[in-house]
């Protein structure tokens, strides 16, 4: 055993949004820090989820592109979708990226360091390297981050594991013609509408009523409504009994007695946090609900030892990882006293169409507030980039306002560019904008989101 000992003014345990953003910023402070790693830098975001993931959307919207490009004298004689070619593409990018993150750290004064981690004590980390070695570092540290994330979860059926979760779609040389997505939560949509976009035969079957729980229930029914003019095939109430085959040759049972034949299936069922071999339990840190128990500040039972992003959180989305690793760095290495705020966190699908939403839904203010209380606006039309194919598609734009003091209590919207949208309507309604501050505003015309302020 190679026992190597230093000590750091903060260990960070995991490179993904939250850990990066920790590590850059305390560093920045002047302090002294390691970053423990055991697989690439860049975490969930970067190498297998945000990032890989609206590369895929983006690939996905041009076959319609170019079906439609003859409304707009363009002829194209045929158009293919090879989607190895995309998926190779992509890797290449997160391959860039990956480096990139590398350097940053690098740059940052950041020491980096390869393996799984393990807390051994309040004040030490070992360090397990991740290569074939498999040799062991001891590393000291005042403070001790652990932002872990989580890993996606299959259900407890025969068989599961000839299914894929989302890590392994992008790991795919290419996909089959035909796959089953079971989830209705953000990945299962997303990657529903991606690979019905890249051409592939789609069932998405879900256990529940409802695709997008927590969402706009208007909407959630809107975006039902469109993946299956899209051609996806949506099934409710339909929970899987067993997974039989080999991969590329599927048969999917289900409770119901049905049986459908597919390439793949991906598990988009959810995700939990990665909390194996850091012994947490030994340690005595305190978990609630599979999650680490962290307080306002992040900080967890044993008060130098902090856990932050999908490990501790309830909210799994990078910019809430990133801020509260930035806002953890400056409170223990600057002196603030500074809050996460997570009252206004918008939220995005990108799926077809994309979908998203800051604030209330029309559905959690009417219980808040109560039906007299609440004011909705809404807007639905065909945006002008599908005038001259005369395309079924089209947005929906709601505001949700509260009658007594005309402050904007949700902005939500379907349709193209929404989350760019939202994420500007984002700023007005975080200073507390009324419906009067929209409708003083001036138009840009001809947009979508002039709708916001024009409503009546
Ligand atoms: C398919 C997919 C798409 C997504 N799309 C979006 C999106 O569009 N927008 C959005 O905001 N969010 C999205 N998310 C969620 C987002 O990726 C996560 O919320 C975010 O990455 C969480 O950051 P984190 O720092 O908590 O953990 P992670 O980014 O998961 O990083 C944790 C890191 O810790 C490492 N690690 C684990 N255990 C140890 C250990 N013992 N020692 C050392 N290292 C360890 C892991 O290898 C990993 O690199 C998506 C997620 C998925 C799966
Ligand atoms: N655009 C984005 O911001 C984005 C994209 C992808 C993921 N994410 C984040 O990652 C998290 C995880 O995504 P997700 O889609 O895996 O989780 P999710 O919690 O959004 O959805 C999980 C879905 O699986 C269903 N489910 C759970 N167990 C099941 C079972 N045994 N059988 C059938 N269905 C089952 C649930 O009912 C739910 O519909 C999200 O909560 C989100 O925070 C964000």
């Amino acid at each position: 055993m190679n026992l190597l000992k230093d000590t750091f003014d903060l260990i960070v345990l995991g490179a993904g949004s939250g850990g990066l953003a920790a590590a850059k910023r305390a560093a920045s402070h002047g302090a002294r820090v390691a970053i423990v790693e055991g697989d690439r830098v860049g975490g969930t975001c970067v190498i297998r989820g945000c990032v890989p993931k609206k590369l895929l959307v983006y690939g996905s919207q041009y076959d319609e592109y170019l079906k439609d490009s003859h409304y707009f004298g363009i002829e194209i004689s045929r158009s293919s979708i090879d989607s190895s070619v995309l998926l190779n593409n992509v890797r290449r990018e997160v391959d860039r990226l990956n480096r990139l993150h590398v350097e940053l750290l690098e740059k940052s004064g950041v020491e980096i360091i390869s393996g799984w981690g393990s807390i051994t004590s309040p004040t030490s980390i070992s360090v397990i390297s991740s290569d074939k070695s498999k040799k062991n570092k001891e590393i000291h540290a005042r403070n001790i981050l652990i932002a872990v994330g989580g890993r996606p979860v299959r259900p407890d059926i025969p068989g599961a594991a000839l299914g894929w979760v989302s890590d392994d779609m992008f790991l795919q040389k290419n996909w089959p013609e035909k796959v089953v997505i079971v989830g209705a939560g953000f990945i299962a949509c997303e990657f529903s509408c991606i690979m019905n976009g890249l051409g592939v035969e789609v069932v998405q079957l879900v256990r529940g009523n409802t695709l997008l729980k927590g969402f706009d229930q208007e909407l959630s029914l809107f975006l039902e409504e469109n993946m299956r003019k899209e051609g996806i095939d949506l099934q409710f109430q339909k929970t899987l009994s067993a997974l039989e085959g080999c991969q590329g040759d599927l048969k999917v049972l289900l409770q119901c007695n049905e049986a459908i034949d597919c390439g793949g299936v991906l598990f988009a069922t959810g995700r939990k946090p990665f909390l194996d071999g850091l012994n947490l339990d030994k340690i005595g840190i305190v978990q609630e609900a599979e999650r680490i128990k962290v307080d306002s500040g992040n900080a967890t039972n044993i008060a130098n030892i902090f856990a932050i992003g999908d490990v501790a959180g309830h909210v799994q989305l990078t910019p809430v990882a990133v801020e509260e690793g930035r806002v953890l760095a400056d409170n223990l290495f600057s002196g603030t006293h500074r809050k996460v705020k997570y009252n206004l966190i918008p939220k995005a699908v990108f799926s077809k169409p994309e979908i998203a939403s800051i604030g209330l839904s029309e559905n959690e203010a009417l219980d808040k507030f109560g039906g007299g209380n609440v004011q909705v606006y809404r807007s639905k039309f065909r945006p002008m980039s599908q005038s001259l194919q005369k395309s079924e598609r089209r947005c929906l734009l709601k505001l949700v306002v509260d009658v007594k003091t005309d402050k904007i209590l949700g902005c939500q919207m379907a349709g193209e560019h929404s989350a760019e949208i939202i994420q500007m309507a984002s700023i007005a309604i975080s200073m507390g904008a009324t419906k009067l501050d929209f409708d003083q505003t001036m138009a840009l015309h001809p947009t979508i989101a002039e709708e916001f302020v024009t409503m009546r």
